[in-house]
């Protein structure tokens, strides 16, 4: 019998990017229509312990926003940049996602929002979501929102809420509030709550989302329509933290994730492939000379290319994959 197993090796790609690009705390990445890489960076501020009251609020206004270009798009081969907005528009990015017309779609947990931001370099706010440096937990409120998906077919969009709320909410592509849902479970007597929902992915072809639930270190898919839990996959490996998850269809379905530092757990930083279907770890990979400090987001290019955005190195590793078809 030929069963071909199909084995995933990344390699990390020394060299990448050919020259510095010169970034803040990375938080966020993601593609753009034509597969080139966009990265989301804090310039010169940066989420420290005393960037929020207990209540959550912003404590450093007075900083005004961030003046560097915070929106980077960038050639996925070489690493040089092709464009660069996103100044004077943000205080504290977080997640970023684009959808078919290419806008970017992005969170700021200082503003509390989620903005739809043009990408011709006018940086034109086309939506804005939640009330500037306002938390709360409403339909028109967030707290430190961590992260956006955006379905293709219908353009609904999906918030990943957030750092002080533990819900998933769906809008309609104009910004209309459609319903919201929290942590799911197989056994409904215990439903664990989200914590920290940080990282969220659409995947087009199962019409599911799948939420990285951070500091439950595991990562949780939804019917995208109704929000009805589908599956959980958690693993020791991950050691009790997973930051950002992605997704590629290819095969049974693949989830790249990486995990983070856990004060209970001591386990290695590194990027995971696992298999949706079979919940299989694949692989996993980190970089080799320098080391993951706080991998905080995680894309794969059509060419299965795989990108890691740290935002305690303030850099991005770049992967690429050696396909191999083992037959047993
Ligand atoms: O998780 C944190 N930060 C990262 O996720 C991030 O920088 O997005 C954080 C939490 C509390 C205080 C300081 C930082």
């Amino acid at each position: 019998l030929l069963a071909t197993g199909q084995d995933y090796h990344l390699e990390p790609v020394s060299g990448w990017p050919q020259s510095s690009l010169q970034l803040g705390q990375v938080s966020g990445l993601a593609l753009d229509s034509d597969s080139n890489l966009v990265i989301f960076h804090r310039g010169d501020h940066h989420w420290g312990t005393n960037s929020f009251n207990n209540q959550a609020r912003y404590q450093q206004r007075s900083l005004g926003p961030i003046q560097q270009s915070t929106i980077l798009v960038v050639d996925p081969a070489k690493g040089n940049i092709l464009k660069a907005s996103g100044r004077n528009m943000f205080y504290l990015p977080h997640g970023i996602t684009t959808d078919k017309e290419n806008n970017y779609w992005v969170t700021d947990v200082a503003l509390h929002q989620v903005l739809k931001v043009s990408n011709d370099g006018r940086d034109s706010t086309l939506l804005a979501l939640g009330e500037a440096f306002t938390p709360g937990s409403d339909s028109r409120h967030f707290c430190q929102p961590t992260d956006v998906a955006v379905d293709p077919e219908t353009g609904d969009i999906f918030v990943s809420d957030g750092y002080c709320n533990a819900r998933i909410l769906r809008f309609s592509a104009g910004g209309r509030y459609l319903s919201e849902w929290g942590a799911g479970s197989s056994d409904r007597r215990r439903r664990v709550p989200f914590q920290v929902p940080h990282s969220l992915v659409f995947l087009p072809d199962r019409r599911e989302v799948c939420v990285a639930d951070r500091e439950n270190g595991r990562i949780q898919c939804f019917i995208a329509e109704t929000g009805e839990f589908v599956k959980e996959i958690k693993k020791e490996e991950f050691g009790g933290e997973v930051f950002a998850i992605t997704y590629s269809p290819a095969g049974e379905g693949l989830i790249f994730a990486v995990n983070g530092e856990s004060p209970y757990h001591s386990a290695p930083l590194r990027g995971f492939v696992i298999n949706y279907s079979t919940k299989d770890i694949l692989d996993t990979f980190k970089p080799n000379k320098k080391e993951f400090k706080m991998p905080h987001d995680i894309v794969e290019t059509r060419d299965g290319s795989v990108f890691v955005g740290d935002a305690g190195s303030k850099s991005v590793f770049k992967f690429t994959t050696e396909k191999s078809h083992r037959s047993v």
